[in-house]
């Protein structure tokens, strides 16, 4: 009996032709058999394909639900003890991108106080997940809870409030970096837009509703040239993806202001920098280079003009954002409907007083005693802006903001931070 490859693939034509000379009948009905043969065999592989793929989707979608880390009772109560306040009059805080480089520092600020605060972040990989494992372990330290979940889960976001009855969210969690918005557009669009919609209907159908104060950004006044740059300016000609998805937020949160009577606070933060940072902002990428002995790329603006920034020092960020908790009036719905008016506001959180990148280059310098190699090139259109300058009279007059930390002093913090984390060799094979 010959396999079926053999009849479908005779290997000795001349056989074949004999065979087809002397047994005509036999052979058509072979061809027939083997026809039907094939057939079979296609249906068999196409439904084991079938079986394999459906099978792939069920594994998929159960490992995805088997390494949801959220959930169960023993999650519920630790969320619950985090969630729990220590003060007279404090709130329980639902404090988005908790592991992230603001999000840490103002959980434990409002930890320490006696506030309750649960922390929530997916470990993204944008960079070192690793840093963001060790700021978790940090708070957990000081008894702060982070699920580990994304914004855009709703039955995450709703289960956290049906468990706790938040009274505020610090929404922090968000793609940041200017520059990364042209390489990864969708992420901007999937946290900052997709992400804060989810965030916002979970806080509109909690019962109460929280209030809400989030991260806007310094970006969204984009190509304006007057300074310092106040709250009341245009904000319509943003010059990157990120800065754009930030503005579209501010948009976003006015809407469910005024639908819903969800109390919002947009806090607009200046290129923020300190201990515990941001891997990707120059003055990090700049300091490991240093120390690596590798050279910098310094942006050069338009006629050699220097670029300048509000650099802002973490401490005195954090101070805003629980300045901003605290003088939040109460989000005035209930049951997804609005019952009067909310406040809807916008702060400049800035250090007013912009310094150039080489100055900041300069600076790192002697804190780490090390020359940097300076690559100095034009700054290549990929959504930077010259310079920022924040009016922060708005923040000083409402929430008692005033950043007390210049550039010099913080760098000199952030050096010894990171000297301690990573130590002199960091990112280099110790011999
Ligand atoms: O205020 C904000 O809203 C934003 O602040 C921050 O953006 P930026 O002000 O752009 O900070 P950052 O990248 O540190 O670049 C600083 C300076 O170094 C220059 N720069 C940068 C990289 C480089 O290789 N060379 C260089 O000269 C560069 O041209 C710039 O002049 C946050 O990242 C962002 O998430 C957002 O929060």
């Amino acid at each position: 009996m010959p396999s079926l490859e053999e009849e479908l693939f005779p290997s000795t034509p001349g056989k074949f032709k004999i065979e087809r000379a002397h047994h005509m009948n036999r052979q058509l009905y072979r061809c027939f058999a083997s026809t039907s043969t094939m057939f079979l065999w296609a249906l068999f592989l196409i439904a084991l394909t079938a079986s394999y793929l459906s099978f792939q989707g069920f594994v998929d979608s159960g490992s995805r639900y088997l390494s949801a880390s959220w959930g169960g009772i023993q999650w519920e109560k630790q969320v619950r003890t985090s969630a729990q306040i220590h003060r007279q009059g404090g709130m329980s805080v639902l404090v988005t991108g908790a592991a992230g480089f603001v999000g840490s520092h103002v959980s434990l600020a409002l930890k320490r106080r006696g506030d309750g605060v649960v922390g929530l972040d997916n470990f993204n990989d944008y960079y070192d997940p690793s840093l963001k494992k060790a700021r978790k372990s940090l708070l957990a330290k000081h008894d702060v809870f982070i699920v580990d979940g994304d914004l855009n889960d709703a039955k995450l976001l709703a289960k956290l409030f049906d468990v706790v009855a938040f009274t505020h969210v610090m929404h922090l969690a968000a793609q940041a970096g200017v520059r990364y918005a042209m390489e990864n557009p969708h992420s901007y669009v999937h946290s900052n837009i997709a992400g804060l919609v989810t965030l916002l209907e979970a806080c509109k159908s909690a019962n109460p509703q929280p209030a809400v104060v989030w991260a806007s950004s310094s970006s969204v006044y984009g190509l304006n040239e007057k300074v310092p740059f106040s709250e009341s300016d245009q904000t319509d000609r943003p010059a990157s993806l990120y800065a754009a998805t930030k503005k579209a937020g501010e948009e976003i949160t006015h809407t469910y202001n005024h639908i819903y009577g969800l109390s919002i606070t947009g806090l607009r933060f200046f290129t923020v920098y300190g201990p515990w940072g941001r891997p990707d902002m120059a003055y990090f990428s700049f300091t490991r280079n240093i120390l690596q002995g590798k050279p910098i790329t310094v942006y050069r603006g338009k006629n050699h003009v220097d670029l300048a920034r509000d650099f802002t020092y973490i401490d005195d960020i954090v101070k805003g954002c629980v300045g901003s908790l605290d003088t939040s009036a109460k989000s005035t719905g209930s049951g997804g409907k609005k019952r009067g008016p909310a406040p809807y506001r916008i702060f400049n959180l800035g250090n007013t007083s912009p310094v150039t990148v080489p100055t900041l280059v300069s600076i790192l310098e002697r804190h780490l005693k090390v020359k940097a190699k300076r690559n100095i090139v034009d700054m290549p259109g990929n959504g930077d802006v010259p310079f920022t300058h924040a009016n922060i009279s708005s923040a000083r007059r409402e929430l008692g903001y005033k950043p007390t930390t210049d550039l010099q002093t913080g760098l000199k913090k952030f050096v010894k931070w990171y000297l301690s984390y990573y130590g002199y060799n960091h990112g280099k094979p110790v011999n």
